[in-house]
C-alpha cells in the first residue's frame, strides 16, 4: 500500500518570549525512516505535538498527502510521546485492546495485534502482568505497541530508543524498519547518533527552532565529505603511500587513511596501494553523523 508525505510547512511557535520553532519545514516520506536530530531543547517535541495535532502553532501547517491534517487523519497517526502515558496498572495486552477499541479497531482483531505485536517485541509471557510491574525499557516496548495498534498510516515516535537495552534497540530498530518497508513514513527523534545513522534514509537534523540540515542520509553525508580516503592492502596493514599531496592519518588494520589536497589524485593513491598487494578496500570517507552534526550546528 502507498502512503502519503507527511509535510511540516513554516511551524513557528514561542513559548512565551522564547522562540522554540522559526519556521520549521520538513517532509517525512512514505517508506523511509527519518531521524529526527537536535540538541536538548532544539525543538523535537514541539514540532512533533504540532503533527500530530496535541499543539496548535503559532504559525505554519502540516499536511498528510498534501491535505490538512483532519481528526480523521490525527486518528490514523501511531504516536509514542515523551511523556508516554498508558496505564500503569492496566494488564499489558488488555491495555493494548482497549488502546485499539478506542481508535475503532475491532475487539477481535485487536486481540490478535496486541498478541502478535507484544511477540515480535519479546513480551508474549508478560502479557497479562501489569504494565507498572515492567522494567521501564518492558513498558517503553509495550509504548510501541500502543502506538502500531491500530496499523497507523503514519509514525510519529518521540525517543523511541531512549533507555532500552542492545537487544531492545536492534528489535525496537528491526520493527521500525518493517513498519517503513511496508510504506509507512516514520519519523522518530533520537539522541543516539550511531543508531540514526545506521538505521535512517532521511535525516532532519534541528537547531535552536530551525531545520538546518534535511533530506536523504547519504547525501547529506557526501555533499559533507572531504578528501579522506581509506585504502586496505592484503598483507600490509601499515602501508602508508609517499606521494606528493597525501597526509597519512593512520595506518592499521582497517587500512589506511588518508588526507589528499586539492591537487592530488585520488586514482594515484589507488595505483600505489596496487602496486604493493591486492586492494580489498577502497573508498572516500564520508562523515559520521556526529561530524555533520557538529558542522551544521557550528
Ligand atoms: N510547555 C512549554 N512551556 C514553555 N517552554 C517550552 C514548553 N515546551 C517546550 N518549551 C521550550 O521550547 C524549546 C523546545 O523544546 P522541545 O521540548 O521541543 O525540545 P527537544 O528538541 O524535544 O528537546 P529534548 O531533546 O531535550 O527533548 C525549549 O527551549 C523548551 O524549553
Amino acid at each position: 500500500m502507498t502512503h502519503p508525505s507527511l509535510a511540516v510547512q513554516d511551524l513557528t511557535h514561542d513559548f512565551g518570549d522564547r522562540r522554540a520553532l522559526d519556521g520549521v519545514s520538513f517532509e517525512v516520506r512514505p517508506g523511509r525512516l527519518t531521524g529526527f536530530v537536535g540538541a536538548n531543547g532544539a525543538g523535537k517535541t514541539t514540532t512533533m505535538r504540532a503533527i500530530v495535532g496535541v499543539l496548535a502553532p503559532d504559525a505554519g501547517k502540516v499536511t498528510f498527502g498534501g491535505e490538512p491534517m483532519t481528526l480523521g487523519a490525527r486518528r490514523r497517526i501511531g504516536y509514542m510521546p515523551e511523556e508516554r502515558g498508558l496505564y500503569p496498572k492496566m494488564k499489558v495486552a488488555e491495555q493494548l485492546v482497549y488502546l485499539g477499541r478506542v481508535l475503532g479497531v475491532p475487539r477481535a482483531t485487536a486481540q490478535a495485534r496486541a498478541a502478535s505485536l507484544l511477540e515480535t517485541l519479546g513480551l508474549s509471557d508478560r502479557a497479562d502482568d501489569l504494565l507498572h510491574t515492567l522494567s521501564l525499557g518492558n513498558q517503553q516496548r509495550v509504548q510501541v505497541a500502543a502506538a502500531l495498534i491500530h496499523e497507523p498510516d503514519l509514525l510519529i515516535l518521540d525517543e523511541p530508543f531512549s533507555g532500552l537495552d542492545p537487544i531492545a534497540m536492534d528489535t525496537m530498530a528491526a520493527h521500525l524498519r518493517g513498519r517503513a518497508d511496508a510504506g509507512v513514513p516514520v519519523l522518530f527523534s533520537s539522541h543516539q547518533l550511531d543508531m540514526v545513522e545506521r538505521l535512517c534514509d532521511d535525516l532532519v537534523l534541528i537547531h535552536e527552532g530551525r531545520v538546518v540540515a534535511a533530506g536523504d542520509a547519504r547525501a547529506l553525508r557526501e555533499e559533507r565529505a572531504g578528501r579522506r580516503f581509506r585504502v586496505a592492502v592484503d598483507g600490509s596493514p601499515g602501508w602508508a603511500p609517499d606521494l606528493p599531496g597525501m597526509t597519512l592519518v593512520e595506518a592499521g588494520r582497517q587500512g589506511t587513511l588518508v588526507d589528499l589536497d586539492d591537487a592530488a589524485d585520488p586514482q594515484a593513491l589507488l595505483a600505489a596501494a596496487q602496486a604493493v598487494g591486492p586492494v580489498t578496500h577502497y573508498s572516500r570517507v564520508l562523515p559520521s553523523l556526529s561530524d555533520l552534526f557538529a558542522e551544521v550546528v557550528r
